[in-house]
């Protein structure tokens, strides 16, 4: 038994809330065998070993009453997710039954765990490493390929190694600079500085390699905010729809109907994109709800990452379209892709007159902005669409991304900024000839920002920010 750091017992449900087939009780810490035999009919359980099942009745040992058949998962310290000794009963999916049995436990001396308390003692107790924690929480938010597969690699401590191996080749220099310092007035140099400053440059690349994946890791985590916005009755309800693939959104054939937000995620290829359906676009707002609907329209599409300007082909012309594009993302460094809706209605000469702008390379010349004809209305040309905004956002994020792991996490980001920025310092000051004691001081903050995002420096309250997000029983 090795020696955890935590003497009480926490006990939580650990499977969603409500009714459900089973639901599964966790207790973590030094009597979660002891309470739980306190209450449980297998006189065998108490003494059994780590990794096994039992079957049995829990009951109320003040007055008898039988609670529920359960099945009880037994761990031994250290061999258990906490490292710690923990219990998990799986019981019959009743809220009722789930409170009695919570309530049952807590008199015999277990007490509630907060959110992500039990992940939090596996990272204290040395089970996995903070970045490896936090992919707990990534993990069970994943909701795509592609977010599940880069939480995957975080916990099973892919980041985590690569994190490793670059603070293990900075100490070494930081070391023999450390030992500079202690000979003080002699002057030595230990350290080599050509050495020195291509071992940096390297680290620091490998550190902006990292924060550039932070665009795509962003893009993966937190989705595509992408506005379709338009004049009228262009048919933006209905492309939402078409791509949701559900009707939402209000249709209808009176110009000015959606007169608010109607947000909803589609993935494509594992890529999350989150449309907003915004109010159409007029100039001359017909009251004063609709006017308040076209400012909000415009401040959206200031947040958006990503613009898809929808218009009818049986009402605006190329040169029309671009110049509303322009006017729309006039001091925006925002990605647009113009759709023509309604080519079932279209005539011949309409779109050949698009077809004729489009041609010179594949976007329209004057906003460079790629162009794709559909009719929403009629589920045609989406396939189009969908290539059109993959490209779009894999053109920006994924070509700049070429180390394999990919940073999701802000807070990773931040501290890889403030590694890069002292690794910048250090650089910068054995080109100059700084002293040792300068170029210690800047490894150290760099190496203390690395260190930040596996835990191996933390403080109580970033725990607390951390573990706190995560969800009751985890
Ligand atoms: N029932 C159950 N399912 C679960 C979890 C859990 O805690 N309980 N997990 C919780 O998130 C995840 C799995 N994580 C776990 C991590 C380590 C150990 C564990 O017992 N480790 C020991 C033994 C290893 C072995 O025998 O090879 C160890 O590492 O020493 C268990 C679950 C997902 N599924
Ligand atoms: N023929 C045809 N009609 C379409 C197509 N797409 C949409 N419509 C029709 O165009 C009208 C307007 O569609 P909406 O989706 O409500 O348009 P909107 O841009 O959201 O309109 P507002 O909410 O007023 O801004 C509806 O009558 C749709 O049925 C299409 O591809 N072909």
């Amino acid at each position: 038994m090795v020696q955890t750091i935590f003497s009480d017992t926490i006990v939580a449900l650990s499977t969603p809330p409500g009714a459900g087939a089973l639901a599964v009780i966790r207790l973590s810490g030094p009597d979660a065998i002891a309470i739980t035999a306190a209450v449980f009919s297998k006189k065998s359980f108490a003494n059994a070993a780590g990794h096994t099942l039992h079957y049995g009745a829990l009951r109320d040992p003040n007055n008898g009453e039988i609670l529920d058949e359960v099945v009880a998962a037994l761990y031994r310290s250290p061999k258990s997710f906490t490292r710690e000794d923990a219990v998990e009963i799986s019981c019959h999916g009743s809220d009722y039954v789930v409170r009695q049995v919570l309530a049952l436990l807590l008199r015999h001396g277990a007490r509630l765990a907060e959110a992500g308390e039990f992940t939090k003692r596996a990272f204290l107790n040395g089970a996995m490493d903070l970045a490896q924690a936090e992919a707990i929480a990534d993990l069970i938010a994943a909701d795509s390929a592609l977010s599940h597969r880069v939480a995957l690699n975080q916990l099973r401590g892919g980041f985590s190694q690569e994190l490793r191996d670059l603070r293990a080749r900075l100490i070494k220099f930081a070391a023999l600079l450390e030992l500079e310092l202690d000979f003080g007035e002699e002057d030595v140099e230990f350290a080599d500085r050509t050495g020195l400053a291509l071992l940096l440059a390297e680290v620091r690349g490998v550190v902006l390699g990292l924060l550039r994946s932070f665009e795509l890791g962003n893009v993966i985590k937190n989705g595509i905010t992408t506005v379709i916005a338009g004049q009228p009755n262009a048919g933006k309800s209905t492309l939402l729809n078409a791509l949701l693939r559900e009707e939402r959104a209000i249709v209808s054939a009176i110009p000015g109907t959606t007169r608010d937000f109607i947000e909803d995620e589609v993935s494509i290829d594992g890529l999350r994109f989150r449309f907003v359906d915004t109010a159409g676009l007029r100039d001359n707002p017909a009251d004063e709800v609709e006017a308040i609907g076209v400012r909000r329209t415009r401040q959206r599409v200031s947040q958006a990452a990503l613009l898809l300007y929808l218009f009818d082909l049986t009402e605006m012309g190329p040169a029309e379209v671009e110049s509303e594009i322009q006017e729309l993302t006039a001091g925006l460094e925002l990605p647009v892709i113009a759709v023509g809706n309604k080519t079932d209605l279209a005539t011949p000469e309409a779109q050949a007159a698009f077809a004729a702008k489009f041609q010179a390379d594949q976007k329209f010349p004057a906003v460079q902005v790629p162009l794709v004809l559909l009719a929403a209305g009629q589920n045609q040309g989406l396939e189009a669409l969908q290539t059109a905004l993959l490209t779009q956002v894999r053109g920006s994020a994924l070509e700049n991304t070429d180390s394999a792991t990919i940073v999701t996490n802000v807070r990773h980001a931040r501290a890889l900024e403030t590694a890069a920025s002292h690794l910048a310092a250090v650089q910068a000051g054995l080109d100059t000839g700084f002293g040792t004691e300068l170029l210690a001081a800047d490894l150290r903050h760099a190496l203390a920002a690395l260190g930040e995002i596996t835990g191996e420096i933390s403080s109580e309250d970033l725990l607390t920010s951390i573990f706190t997000q995560f969800c009751i029983g985890k």
